[in-house]
């Protein structure tokens, strides 16, 4: 299975329409050129993970122009796409920061609400609702499981995946370039942890005033590094080997030991 991972750069000279336009053709050139049965791009790119202030303006209805363009994409190139995310308007009134995942014939075949809010008391966190439901994708190769961004800090959401059977995360971010070392070592530990792929794209060069960490990254269950991007716009295409999954948890079978409703200390 191949998987090719978009860094996109958030350039804000550049509309979004015009950057959707632009992401579409490169969801297509790059599936085709790199023979990507999955392409996975980050969160938010529309605007910026950064740009709160756009948040609202260019938030869109689910099946909104962006929708329409990367479930275009995704069946005119018969590729698995992870669209990253969206700042979705739900007809009741709030926002969530939604990632879609289209199936090779365009379908939607989950959208995922973003569960954990990055900002404390700005920002995403007080501008948009919080999703409750974790999300899979079960594909031909494996079963996917969906994060994004801020919830990377959070274990206990990845192995409820895990429960859910998924055998590899799929991590769209927005990530800043202040804790870039934070966002390697959870992509490995996440790995590590829970014995699956990790793919973890974000953005590259700056937006808001705010640098991207870029070094989008793709982790195997034993924690090797396959592939790490740099700081820019950049594509990343990596070999895996879905059987790998089960073949660490045999070998290393540490998610049997798992110990669940520890009693808490006694005073
Ligand atoms: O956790 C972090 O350091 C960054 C999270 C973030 O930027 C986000 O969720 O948008």
């Amino acid at each position: 299975m191949r998987a090719s991972l978009i860094q996109i750069a958030v350039d804000e000279g550049e509309s979004v329409n015009s950057r959707r336009t632009r992401v579409s053709s490169l969801v297509r050139d790059v599936a085709s050129r790199e023979r990507a049965d999955l392409v996975v791009l980050p969160e938010l790119w529309t605007t910026g993970a950064f740009a709160y202030e756009s948040f609202a303006s260019e938030a869109e209805p689910l099946e909104g122009p962006t929708y329409e363009a990367m479930a275009k994409a995704a069946s005119d190139a018969g590729v698995w796409l992870h669209a990253g995310s969206i700042p979705e308007r739900d007809p009741e009134g709030p926002l969530y920061n939604t990632s879609l995942v289209f199936s090779p014939d365009g379908q939607l075949a989950a959208a995922y609400r973003k569960i954990h809010r990055f900002g404390f008391d700005q920002g995403e966190a007080v501008m948009m609702a919080a999703g409750s439901e974790l999300a899979t994708v079960r594909t031909p190769d494996t079963t996917l499981g969906l994060a994004t961004c801020y919830d990377l800090r959070f274990p206990e959401l990845f192995r409820g995946l895990v429960d859910a059977g998924a055998e590899m995360f799929v991590v769209s971010a927005g990530w800043p370039a202040r804790r870039r070392e934070h966002w390697l070592l959870f992509a490995k530990a996440r790995a590590v942890e829970d014995q699956v792929y990790v793919l973890a794209c974000g953005t590259g060069g700056s937006h808001a005033g705010v640098p991207q960490a870029g070094h989008s990254v793709v982790v195997d269950p034993w924690g090797e590094v396959l592939a790490e991007a740099g700081d820019g716009e950049e594509v990343l295409t990596v070999e895996l080997d879905p059987a790998k999954v089960a073949a660490t948890r045999e070998q290393f079978p540490a998610l049997k030991d798992r110990l669940l409703g520890l009693a808490a200390p006694r005073r």
